[in-house]
């Protein structure tokens, strides 16, 4: 399972190199659960990021304006990011959240079909009126992405598995499995969540609180050693 870590800015995306992650994603996490970073972010993040290494970058929580997402698709490709991750906040159904990242696939893959689109969802949707999370892996398949993935949309302390048990969650992994696609949860995950994660399938875990120091994602600042750990429970 590969260890995507969440950096604000370069400081913190060395400490994630650093530690061994395999996938550096850079997140603005004052601007929401997925919030997006400034173009020159992911461009200096890029290049202190080994060319081996994956860089990702959130385009935010975004509302349902295709051309909107579309456009800011396009920035964070163009500003270097190799994985454009999408927050389906303000699509309230599957044929608005298709819709969306149809176009967003279009903006990605017309500069570089090798670019890789995640349609994000999240596990509490239900607190926040988004589109359903087991609705995601249809939405990704059906719209041309690469990965469906799961966040958690309020960051209150309570973690992925708080909203959605571990056999919804392996129904989450295995019917993205069948589309040909690759699965990516996140959601305060903790250490202990690792293992359950492994054993369920999941091909990446994203995390930033469990990465900061005292474990805490605004406060906090990436550390090296705590990206270790979580490395090595992933490697297990
Ligand atoms: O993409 C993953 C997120 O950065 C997860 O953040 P979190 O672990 O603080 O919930």
């Amino acid at each position: 399972m590969l260890l995507l870590v969440s950096p604000k800015d370069v400081n913190e995306a060395i400490e994630a190199i650093e530690g061994g992650a395999d996938i550096i994603d850079v997140k603005n996490p004052v601007e929401g659960s997925l919030g997006a970073n400034f173009p020159w972010v992911i461009k200096e993040i890029r290049e202190v990021t080994p060319k081996n290494l994956l860089v990702s970058a959130t385009i935010g929580d975004v509302p349902y304006k295709p051309g909107t997402a579309a456009l800011a698709a396009m920035g964070a490709a163009i500003s270097g990011a190799d994985y454009i991750k999408v927050g389906l906040y303000g699509t309230k159904s599957y044929n608005q959240a298709v819709d969306l990242m149809k176009k967003v696939v279009k903006a990605v893959k017309d500069i570089d079909e090798n670019k890789i689109v995640v349609a994000a969802g999240y596990a509490d949707a239900y607190r926040v009126g988004a589109v359903e999370p087991l609705v995601i892996p249809k939405v990704a398949r059906d719209s041309g992405c690469d990965v469906a993935m799961l966040d958690t949309a309020i960051k209150d302390g309570k973690t992925l598995f708080d909203h959605l048990d571990k056999e919804t969650l392996r129904e989450f992994v295995e019917e993205t499995h069948r589309y040909g696609l690759k699965c990516a949860l996140a959601g305060s995950i903790k250490k202990e969540h690792i293992p359950i994660l492994k054993e369920i399938g999941c091909d990446i875990v994203g995390v930033r609180g469990a990465a900061c120091t005292k474990g805490d994602r605004n406060e906090g600042r990436i550390e090296r050693e705590l990206v270790k750990e979580l490395v090595e429970l992933c490697r297990q």
